[in-house]
This record gives C-alpha cells, sequence and structure tokens, in this order.
C-alpha cells in the first residue's frame, strides 16, 4: 500500500522524503523488520523505540514513524513525525488491514474480573446460534476453529487490526474480545468499531500502571464511548454504577444488570452445586430457567453479561439457553484437576483479592472439611495487592501455602514477605514455601478426605517466569505429577 493512503485521517507534523513509496509490511520491533516496512517508534516503559531506527533501517525499514526528533543516518528513508505514534500506530494499522473491524460484530467485554470467562460464554452462544465466531482474550486467539496463541489480553492495535482481518478472510462475522485497561490507556483498541460494550466490574488492580483507582475506572470506561449497538453494565458493582450513570445519555442505548433488584437482565432462584449455577432468567421480554456447568456466584454474573450482550444483539433465546448449557468450563477458572477422589484439587485463575475473595467463599460452600489455599503473587505487577490477598488467603482457608506465582524480576522472598504481611494478621495456619512445586507437594500431603484444595493465581497458564527466564509449569500437571510421586494417586 502506498505511504501516503496509510496517513490518511492523521494529524502529521513533519514529513521528509516520499510518502509515495509502497509499503509491505509495518512493525513496531526493529527484529521482525523486513523489506519495504513502515517501522513505527513507541517510546516503551523499558526502552525506547527510537534508539533502533538504524538497527530497522538495516533490515530494510524505508519508512520510520516517529514522535520525536531523530539522528540516526536516515538519507533515503523517509521519516514521519507525528504526535504520538502508539495513537498514530492504530490509525496506520486500519487503513493498512482495511479496516477490518468495521466489517464484523464485535463484542467487547472490559472489566477486573471475569472478562475471559464471559467472553467464552458468548463465544459458545454465538456459534450455537450459527455465527462463525472469533475471540482475542488472555488464554488463546480464535479464529474460528483455529487457536492461536495470545501473548497477551489485548493485543497491540496493528496485531489487533491484523487479526481482525485474518477473522474476515475466513468468513468469521462476530469477534468477542477481552479489553483490558492497559489496552484502552495504550490506545490499543482506539480504532476498533465495537457493537457492544460490556462491564463485568472493578477492584483495585493495575495500581502499578494507573495512578489511582480513579485512573482505572476511567481508562475503562472509554470502552463505552466506542460503541454503537449497546453497553452492558453490571450495576451491583459500586462503579458499574457509576459508569451507567455518567453513560446513559450517550446515543448509544445502556441495558442493565444484576441480581440485587434494579438489573433489567437479572436472575431469580439461584441454585448453586459444586459443580454449576442454575436460574430463573428474567428479561423485559421474557423469563427462561438457565443452567451452567460453572460453579461459583460470579458464573451467574458473567452469565448474565453474556446473555446481556447477545439479547442486545438479538440472539434468540434458545441459542442463548443452549450456549449456556453446552459450555463445558473454561481452562483455569474453577478446573477440577481430574484423577484424585477422597479429596478435590481446583485450579483456578484468581490473582486479584476479589477475585480470589469470590473464588474462596464459592468453595468453602462446597468444603466438607479443610480447605486449603496454594498461591501467590507476580512480581513487577501491582504490591498493593499482595498484603490484601493474604490475609483474604487466611481469613477463608484452613490451612495456606504461600508460594510463588510469577516471580519475574522481584526477589521472590520480597514477594513472600509481603503476603505474609496481611496473612500473619488471620487465624489461619499457613506456611510458606518459595518453590510452587514443594509447596503443592506440602499442600497435598496435608490434604484428607473431604477437603477441597485450592491452587491460585495462575489458572491455564502453562509457564512460570522466574527473572528472566521462562520455565514449563501448569498447576494440574504438577499436582498430578507430585501426587503420583508420592504415592496419593
Ligand atoms: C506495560 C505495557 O503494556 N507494556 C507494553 C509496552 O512495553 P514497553 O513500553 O515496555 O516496550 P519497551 O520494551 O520499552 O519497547 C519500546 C518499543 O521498542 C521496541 N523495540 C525494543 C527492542 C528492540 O530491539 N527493538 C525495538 O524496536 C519495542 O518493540 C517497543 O515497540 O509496549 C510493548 C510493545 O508495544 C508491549 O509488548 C508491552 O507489553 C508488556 C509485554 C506487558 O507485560 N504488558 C502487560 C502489563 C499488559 O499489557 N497487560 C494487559 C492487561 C492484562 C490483564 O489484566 O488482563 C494486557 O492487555 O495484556
Ligand atoms: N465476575 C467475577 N467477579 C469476581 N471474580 C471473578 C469473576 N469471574 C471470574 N472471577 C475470578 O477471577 C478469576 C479470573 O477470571 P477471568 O479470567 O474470567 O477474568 P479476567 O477479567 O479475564 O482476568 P484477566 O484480567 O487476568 O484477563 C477467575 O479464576 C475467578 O477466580
Ligand atoms: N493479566 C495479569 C495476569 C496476572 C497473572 C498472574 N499469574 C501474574 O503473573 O501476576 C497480568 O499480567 O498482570
Ligand atoms: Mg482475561
Amino acid at each position: 500500500m502506498v505511504l501516503k493512503k496509510l496517513l490518511k485521517e492523521m494529524v502529521v507534523e513533519e514529513i521528509i522524503g516520499n510518502d509515495k513509496i509502497n509499503i509491505d509490511a509495518i512493525e513496531y520491533d526493529s527484529r521482525k523488520v523486513k523489506e519495504n516496512s513502515l517501522f513505527l517508534c513507541i517510546k516503551g516503559f523499558k526502552t525506547d523505540g527510537h534508539l533502533y531506527i538504524k538497527d530497522a533501517i538495516q533490515r530494510g525499514a524505508s519508512a520510520v514513524m516517529v514522535e520525536k526528533a531523530v539522528e540516526a543516518d536516515i538519507e533515503g528513508t523517509t521519516v514521519i513525525r507525528v504526535k504520538d505514534t502508539r495513537k498514530a500506530m492504530a490509525v496506520v494499522a486500519k487503513h493498512f488491514y482495511g479496516d477490518p473491524s468495521s466489517s464484523l460484530d464485535l463484542i467487547g467485554v472490559t472489566g477486573t474480573n471475569g472478562k475471559t470467562s464471559t467472553t467464552y460464554m458468548i463465544k459458545k452462544i454465538l456459534e450455537v446460534s450459527r455465527k462463525k465466531t472469533g475471540l482475542i482474550g488472555t488464554i488463546s486467539n480464535w479464529i474460528g476453529e483455529e487457536k492461536l496463541d495470545a501473548d497477551r489480553t489485548t493485543p497491540e492495535a496493528l496485531d489487533l487490526q491484523r487479526l481482525f482481518r485474518n477473522m474476515l478472510e475466513v468468513k468469521v462475522d462476530s469477534c468477542v474480545m477481552e479489553v483490558s485497561s492497559h489496552s484502552l490507556e495504550l490506545q490499543r483498541v482506539e480504532e476498533c468499531e465495537f457493537k457492544v460494550g460490556v462491564f463485568t466490574n472493578l477492584t483495585p488492580e493495575h495500581l502499578d500502571f494507573h495512578e489511582t483507582l480513579e485512573d482505572y475506572r476511567n481508562a475503562k470506561k472509554k470502552l463505552f464511548y466506542k460503541t454503537s449497538l449497546c453497553n452492558v453494565v453490571n450495576i451491583d458493582d459500586e462503579d458499574g454504577r457509576k459508569i451507567a450513570e455518567e453513560i446513559k445519555s450517550l446515543p448509544t442505548p445502556l441495558l442493565t444488570y444484576g441480581i440485587k433488584g434494579e438489573g433489567e437482565i437479572t436472575a431469580e432462584n439461584i441454585i448453586m452445586t459444586m459443580t454449576s449455577v442454575s436460574f430463573d432468567l428474567v428479561t423485559p421480554k421474557y423469563t427462561e430457567k438457565i443452567e451452567i456447568n460453572i460453579p461459583g456466584m460470579f458464573t451467574v454474573y458473567n452469565g448474565l453479561a453474556a446473555i446481556a450482550a447477545c439479547y442486545s444483539m438479538g440472539i434468540d433465546r434458545k441459542d442463548i439457553k443452549e450456549g449456556l448449557s453446552v459450555l463445558k468450563g473454561v481452562a483455569g477458572r474453577l478446573d477440577a484437576v481430574e484423577g484424585f477422589s477422597k479429596f478435590a484439587v481446583i485450579v483456578d485463575y484468581a490473582h486479584t483479592p476479589d477475585a480470589l475473595e469470590n473464588v474462596l467463599k464459592s468453595v468453602k460452600d462446597f468444603t466438607k472439611n479443610k480447605l486449603i489455599t496454594v498461591f501467590g503473587c507476580g512480581g513487577d505487577r501491582d504490591q498493593t495487592k499482595r498484603p490484601v490477598m493474604g490475609e483474604i488467603a487466611g481469613k477463608y482457608s484452613d490451612l495456606t501455602i504461600v508460594t510463588s506465582d510469577n516471580p519475574r524480576t522481584e526477589d521472590p522472598i520480597k514477594i513472600l514477605n509481603m503476603i505474609e504481611e496481611g496473612i500473619k494478621n488471620t487465624t489461619g495456619e499457613y506456611h510458606i514455601i518459595e518453590d510452587r512445586r514443594e509447596a503443592i507437594r506440602f499442600a497435598l500431603k496435608n490434604a484428607t478426605s473431604g477437603d477441597i484444595l485450592l491452587i491460585a493465581g495462575k489458572g491455564h497458564e502453562t509457564y512460570q517466569i522466574i527473572g528472566d527466564k521462562v520455565f514449563e509449569f501448569d498447576d494440574k500437571k504438577v499436582a498430578l505429577e507430585v501426587a503420583r510421586e508420592d504415592g496419593l494417586v
């Protein structure tokens, strides 16, 4: 595509060189640059893309986009200077891939917890209603039946627009995606046209990245100004209620859900079992019996979010009911490890205080004997949640093993000590075992008949990041391996 065409709708501060050259690819990482590429220089948190211009040119970049003056030897290379290269990336990516999101029914789900779970529910419902569906999120990305690895919850604008284009190529008509607060703040979804936006809930998280909870909420709120068909909001959530109030006068209609009485989409007569929830769904148009084979009160909320989104799109009530009833669960979310009989072992992705409290409450209701929890907190992430999660684990569990999650570049012991600051205020018994495998071993050894052992924080993850190294680690596999080694199964 001709470079000039990529710059449509953009305020360009300066162009040095030829803007009629042909661009075959766009990259924001110099290491991926090939002949005739446009290299976008992004000022990062660790380094600055402007430092790699020379590298990009050596690899064949014929144009670079910058947001500050550059000193590299750029003769023969077109330089485009804009105010904000992240914002510009969303625009050039949209043009390069032919504005694919405008041809999809795009549903965005935001909120602190429940995004992944809700998107899988929506995906299933859409599939049952015979839509060819894509999904973008934490665990994997899906283009119809094709599963692709996901690096992050919401990809960079360039990768995102490419995914949408690839979806259209194989006739995907609907796409449901998680929209993280990082992505809203870093303008990854800036040029996406959403039909529906969903807000699940908001509790403290990512306070390393967003300065205040208010900033975090405002980042999430941005999604609802990008939608055209409907905004779906949980009004049992305090911040959801505030957002609903703030967006109710927008041209895009608002649809609320909740179980505390005021939601337009609500659940009555909720029944919980160890493996499922069921309830009477009440909508403005009909009532319907719903069953979901995932436990926990938050499954009712995620179910209502998915139902409200699909309802707003006019999906048939039978398809909504069937979609939710055939969903078998979501990997790493209240995921029972098969092979244990005396006690249950459950792996869950709770890595925020709210998620941990919710999952522990749900599991405790079905524990016949002790509730044992193994968990830790990730390094290079929000530190304020560590003591809070420690206190929550100690409050609900009979026995807690505090261990490493992904310590990344932090000292693991320092993270464990911060968790201990919280747990020592409780009466729950706890042990600190840094090595996650050994922590799981200790928990299994101490499990007796009727217990539930919850291994929290890493859910579907199949790795552990220690320092800069990534090791294979899958909580479900490790639990079984260790149990076999110790003759427990
Ligand atoms: C905080 C954050 O979002 N960081 C993102 C940010 O990284 P950064 O600013 O630190 O980038 P950097 O490493 O400083 O590099 C700056 C630029 O130089 C480029 N570079 C670098 C080296 C080189 O040799 N050549 C080169 O061109 C890089 O490609 C980049 O464009 O920009 C990078 C490239 O665009 C992203 O990969 C990176 O995501 C990192 C991996 C990350 O961990 N992000 C997490 C926190 C995140 O986004 N999480 C959210 C929420 C999760 C949830 O709650 O569900 C998510 O959506 O996943
Ligand atoms: N609606 C909810 N409210 C509170 N906690 C929830 C809810 N849904 C799920 N959880 C808990 O949060 C964990 C993460 O759920 P899920 O992966 O669906 O959230 P997410 O928003 O996608 O998280 P992430 O930001 O990491 O992508 C689950 O393992 C469960 O413990
Ligand atoms: N999306 C979250 C996931 C956290 C998962 C937890 N296992 C950790 O590594 O902290 C993040 O990147 O902050
Ligand atoms: Mg997720």
